[in-house]
């Protein structure tokens, strides 16, 4: 098959779309697409996985492995997104840390080392169980991937006893009894006529829960979020807070109980300076002068902007500019926020600052609902993910018994996790249980780090 030809399928033959109509995802493939088309001699990625689902991310590794091996040319990939990369086979990985290469060197050595870990980098889930239970990962094992993986019987045992030591004392559930905070009924929406994007949606969210949203690129997460804002208008369904209707209340009134922070902050931002851009919504609401430097202040510490407050916009990359989004959103204490892809572009540092942080504000109380792609995150830190595909949801669980759910797994684009598989590998039959034993142990140890956040606690105590 032509280089051409793979960037037709890849790009589902959208090259004769307009950009406005696609979502993020699709805007993604098409400019991977696009870079296919250009016949050269070394090809690099720069984050190709941004905004991909997982399935489709699966996909395009698998598309540039595919060109690899049949044109010869070198390929680079820079990434955040390890363990999806690490779906395909590479020659190395390079670790940069502060401009500087701290690692040079093949994955099975990598994964062996504590480099990632030390670098403030998320290791591959199944790396991290392997080192919670106790194994001694060595490149013996060659653990780079996890369809290499070899363990022996003892390290097998080691993982199963880690398991079940601590198994049956795994938290329960958050207890969410209260009256919803939303609840949408019969929602339905199309942008075009005979073309629906909802589909009859209905769910409710509690006050106080932290919630993932997850599914196919073009599921319609996106368009979900802006017809709770009201920026677009269903066209049957009622949604309600607080059981008041929302339906009939304007952008403004909804924009002081739910902040939306886009996918892409290049659409949100307006003003040239970022302190004009993060006081903005203040400004608009009359919030005097210095009540705003200080709110600006503490809101900027926290999203890692303080130094560049004076800066302007066009100085800052694109994980910068989201953050600041973050930040403007932030600043309007709303009570419900929704952040679409809040970590894309992110590296593991602000990924977890920003995920400490929203994580701080939940347990004071903010209902939380993120459109993510990043299926760590959701175990990391959602109770409950609910599952779009194709306009409707098809499932609203827990993120574990999604993560191990085949059939779900298949409809909306996810992946299973790596999780899932190193239960089969050391025959742990309920992978669910095993998946959540994980998700509890890794709070837990991320827990016991939690004092280098401080700070966030404090400064959110007068916020909230
Ligand atoms: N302004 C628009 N006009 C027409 N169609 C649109 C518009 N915006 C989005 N769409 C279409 O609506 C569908 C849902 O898009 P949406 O952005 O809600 O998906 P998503 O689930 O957020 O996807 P992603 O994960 O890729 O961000 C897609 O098929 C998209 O092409």
């Amino acid at each position: 098959m032509s280089v051409k030809q793979e960037a037709r399928d890849f790009s589902h033959g959208r090259f004769t779309h307009s950009p406005f109509e696609l979502s993020g995802g699709q805007k993604q493939r098409t400019t991977i697409a696009g870079v296919l088309v250009d016949n050269v001699d070394i090809l690099l990625f720069d984050e190709p996985l941004a905004n991909l689902d997982p399935a489709t991310a699966k996909k395009a590794m698998e598309i540039i492995d595919d060109l690899h091996k049949k044109t010869g040319k070198t390929v680079i990939i820079v990434e955040h997104r390890l363990e999806d990369v690490l779906h395909i086979e590479v020659d190395r990985v390079i670790v940069l840390n502060n401009g500087r290469i701290i690692a040079d060197m093949h994955p099975h050595e990598l994964m062996a080392s504590d480099i990632l870990k030390g670098a403030g980098l998320r290791e591959p889930l199944y790396v991290s169980a392997l080192k919670y239970a106790g194994v001694n990962v060595s490149p013996s094992l060659k653990p780079g991937y996890i369809h290499t993986l070899e363990l022996g019987e003892a390290e097998k045992q080691k993982v199963v006893n880690w398991f079940k030591a601590g198994s049956d004392r795994d938290l329960d559930d958050k207890d969410f009894d209260s009256e919803p905070i939303l609840k949408v009924e019969n929602l339905n929406f199309a942008y075009e006529k005979n073309k629906p994007v909802l589909r009859n949606i209905n769910l409710e969210i509690k006050e106080g829960e932290m919630i993932s949203i997850v599914g196919k690129n073009g599921a319609g997460k996106s368009t979900f979020a802006k017809v709770l804002c009201g920026f677009v208008k269903e066209d049957s369904g009622t949604i309600t807070y607080r059981g008041k209707k929302l339906n009939d209340m304007t952008i403004k009134e909804r924009a002081e109980i739910i902040g939306f922070v886009m996918q892409n902050p290049n659409q949100m931002i307006t003003k040239p300076m970022i302190y004009d851009e993060i006081a903005l919504g203040l400004r608009l609401r009359k919030v005097p002068e210095d009540e705003i430097k200080s709110k600006v202040s503490e809101v900027a510490e926290i999203c890692g902007l303080k130094p560049f407050l004076e800066w302007p916009i066009s100085a800052l990359s694109y994980g910068q500019k989201k953050r600041v989004t973050i930040a403007s959103i932030l600043v309007l204490d709303p009570e419900i926020i929704i952040l679409d892809e809040p970590t894309a572009g992110q590296d593991f540092k602000h990924y977890s600052e920003i995920m400490e942080f929203l994580a701080q504000l939940n347990s004071m109380g903010k209902t939380i609902i993120l459109i993510t792609h990043d299926m760590h995150l959701i175990m990391e830190y959602t109770d409950r993910a609910v599952v779009f595909a194709d306009g409707e949801i098809v499932a609203n669980a827990k993120p574990s018994e999604i993560l191990t759910d085949v059939q779900v797994i298949e409809k909306a684009n996810l992946k299973e996790t790596s999780l899932y598989k190193l239960a089969q590998i050391v025959g742990v039959q309920d992978s669910t249980r095993f998946v959540q034993h994980f998700i509890n142990y890794d709070r837990m140890v991320r827990k016991s780090h939690a004092g280098e956040i401080n700070n966030v606690h404090l400064l959110h105590k007068n916020m909230v």
